[in-house]
């Protein structure tokens, strides 16, 4: 239930059955009421003055000056403790007396009163009611019995009042915590995304958004083992752009960067979800195929990537290298990225080898000079240099 939606009472669990008993814990009885109840035409003449020494023995305290403020307070207050001090002498106090003391707890604490300003202030309250006891009542044992009366009612106020004022700092304490916990809890999911955040980063290509090589061993070993679970087999394409560095030397930096970028979305686009695609570094890119054998990788990822790629670049031309392992016998993952990338720079050879050869033909005969040496559709070649 919302603390809304129950009473000061119900929250502070106090009954009239609690309030006999605090009653009868500070031997509280019939006789002090009726001491109390004779003495309150005294208080009523008196409590003008009264008021005004208890308000001018507190306002000069600077700290309780400060804590009241402004005159409007002060005279709310002197309103308040009139019909506090009329309160102590009127014989009742029951769950509406009781009531009132709770609340002064609740606005103690909520304004900042410290406890040893509220038991000073009640100490000289009581002082000033003695005074005035002292002089209106000549009877010795009448005094005293309206002086103990009223020394047991203040007791009985100010556990009301402590424990209204405990309650509301305890639940202060558990705001703060809670709190300090959702903070806590907000911080480590921040932190826990920051991390995620940057564990992605740590294992992309900036250029390329591709996995970067950090992280391939790792990750080609992994699929392995899986793969060796399932007894499934594993490809591995490696891919470079050929002549690269003189296409940065004649188009420029930039344009070679847009060269690896489109490169890397025409593998993103074709390649599966399961595949992992890499940038090696350089013009250099690496895919690792798990439940895929190399006939399929050449089949499905080299002509389809040929196709791709020669929608936005048609003057490059790009190496590949393929190779499989599993089912039965599994490669070592360095060894395997390894294979795939000798058979990249075999292809390459033979495929320069070609290019120098047919260029050769050209210059013998300058009238049939039509070959496109940087043709893209090479899959045939690869074929060749994988078998
Ligand atoms: N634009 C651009 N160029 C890069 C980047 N990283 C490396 N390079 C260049 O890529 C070129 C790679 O050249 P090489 O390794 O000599 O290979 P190549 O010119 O492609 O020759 P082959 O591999 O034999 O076909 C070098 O000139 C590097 O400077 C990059 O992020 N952006």
């Amino acid at each position: 239930m919302l603390q809304t939606e129950q009473t000061l009472f119900e929250q502070m669990r106090i009954t009239e059955l609690e309030i006999e008993s605090r009653k009868a814990l500070f031997s509280f009885t019939g006789a002090d009421v009726k001491a109390l109840q004779s003495f309150k035409p005294i208080i009523e003449e008196n409590i003008d003055k009264i008021v005004d020494d208890f308000y001018g023995l507190q306002t000069s305290v600077s700290e309780i000056a400060l804590l009241i403020g402004d005159s409007d307070t002060l005279a709310r207050l002197r309103t308040a403790q009139r019909r506090y001090v009329l309160d102590l002498f009127n014989g009742v106090y029951d769950l509406e007396y009781v009531n009132n003391r709770l609340r002064i707890g609740l606005v103690h604490k909520r304004i900042g009163v410290e406890p040893k300003l509220y038991l000073s202030a009640v100490h000289t309250l009581k002082e000033l009611i003695y005074a005035v006891i002292n002089c209106s009542v000549q009877d010795t044992h009448q005094g005293e019995c309206i002086r103990v009366a009223i020394d047991k009612l203040v007791l009985f106020d100010v556990t009301l009042v402590f424990d209204t004022y405990i309650r509301s700092l305890v639940s202060e304490i558990e705001n703060a915590k809670d709190k300090a916990e959702k903070y806590a809890q907000s911080m480590e999911s921040k932190v826990k995304e920051r991390t995620q955040q940057l564990e992605e980063l740590s294992q992309t290509d900036p250029l390329t958004g591709l996995l970067n090589v950090r992280h391939l061993q790792e990750t080609a070993t992994r699929i392995l083992r899986a793969a060796q679970r399932r007894a499934e087999p594993v490809s591995v394409i490696y891919l470079d752009v050929d002549d690269f560095k003189s296409f940065n030397d004649t188009q420029g930096h930039r344009s070679g960067d847009e060269v690896l970028r489109a490169v890397a979305k025409a593998i993103k686009e074709i390649t599966r979800a399961e595949d992992h695609c890499f940038r090696y570094g350089g013009d250099e890119f690496c895919i690792i195929m798990p439940n895929c054998r190399e006939e399929q990788a050449r089949d499905n990822f080299i002509t389809r990537f040929n196709q791709k790629i020669k929608l936005s670049l048609n003057n490059i031309s790009l190496s590949f290298g393929i190779i499989d392992t599993g089912p039965y016998e599994y490669e070592e993952a360095n060894s395997l990225i390894h294979k795939a990338d000798q058979r990249m720079y075999s292809y390459k050879r033979a495929s320069k080898q070609q290019q120098q050869t047919m260029a050769a033909a050209n210059d013998l005969a300058p009238e049939n000079s039509t070959a496109d040496v940087h043709s893209i559709s090479q899959s045939q070649s690869v074929d060749k240099a994988v078998e």
